[in-house]
């Protein structure tokens, strides 16, 4: 809304995460007691890099999604030395955690978290949003356990070539690693690479070396590992999304009408567990 806010507006609680640029405070708004998610990010630290003008970007991208799988941004305020932004809380906290205390997701899990993305990032494509940059570390999990994605990278320009080689490119499609022109097919991939990790714990062209990675991705040298063991409509549906022409990936509307999907992912979006 129009309202201005301030740092007298909450209550700030214990920190829930860190990332770059800052922190992510749990808070409470006095008023109406409402908990969310303080993002606390450092002016200093965003001018070094030179992404003020994309969290702007990013912020009024945010602000206008409203999908149960996009985490909302309900407003933002800044001070001399810091952007704060007001962010939905996700009550169970960084799925990549859950991830690593569960090694691998089974089919189901996997499957529904699966939908509630292609679901999410169909709402972001109609609306010409790409993410560009669907991992595990910027996916969060709710009250219920519906999946929601939370970073602020929605960068919508390609993102500069120094951070791409400082983060990880396990999650980056062959035109982009290539630095070619990219659309939304490199959400599709990313979806592939997640579906692929989801069920076997790394990602699929992970190697030691960045060059080595790079290699594996822009040849798509895909391959299962004997263990777990998949179903085939599972490794079907990767394969039909981890393809180098983006033209020729699955759409993500194919995607939801996907066997594995249709047989596995729950209705509801929510994995009940057990
Ligand atoms: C995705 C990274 C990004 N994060 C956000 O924007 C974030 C936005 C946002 N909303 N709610 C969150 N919730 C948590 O972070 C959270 C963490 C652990 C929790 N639990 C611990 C285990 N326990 C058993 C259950 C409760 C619960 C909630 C986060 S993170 C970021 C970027 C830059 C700087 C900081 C953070």
């Amino acid at each position: 809304g129009e309202k201005r806010w301030s740092l007298t507006d909450f209550d700030i609680g214990k920190p829930l995460g860190r990332g770059k640029f800052g922190n992510v405070y749990l808070a409470r708004e006095k008023q109406s007691k409402y908990v969310v998610a303080l993002k606390v990010l450092f002016k200093n630290q965003l001018q070094q890099s030179q992404v003020e003008h994309q969290l702007r970007r990013e912020i009024e991208i945010q602000s206008h999604l409203r999908h149960p799988n996009i985490l909302r941004l309900y407003g933002y305020f800044y001070d001399q030395a810091r952007v704060y932004l007001i962010l939905e809380y996700a009550a169970k906290g960084e799925l990549y955690k859950e991830l690593q205390r569960c090694k691998v997701f089974n089919e189901k899990r996997a499957a529904t978290y699966i939908a509630s993305l292609a679901r999410a990032l169909i709402y972001c494509h109609e609306k010409h949003v790409i993410h560009r940059d669907i991992k595990p570390e910027n996916l969060l999990i709710g009250l219920k356990g519906e999946l929601k994605i939370a970073d602020f990278g929605w960068s919508v320009h390609t993102c500069n070539r120094r951070r791409t080689l400082c983060g990880t490119l396990d999650y980056l499609p062959p035109e982009m690693v290539e630095g070619k022109e990219h659309d939304a097919g490199v959400d599709v991939w990313s979806l592939g690479i997640l579906c692929f990790e989801f069920l076997y714990g790394t990602p699929p062209f992970e190697a030691k070396k960045h060059s080595d990675t790079y290699k594996r991705i822009v040849r798509v040298d895909l391959r299962f590992p004997a263990k777990p063991v998949i179903s085939s409509s599972a490794r079907d549906l990767i394969c039909h999304l981890l393809v180098k022409d983006s033209s020729q990936r699955l759409p993500l509307r194919k995607v939801l009408t996907h066997p594995w999907i249709v047989n596995n992912a729950d209705p509801s979006g929510v994995y009940a567990g057990h």
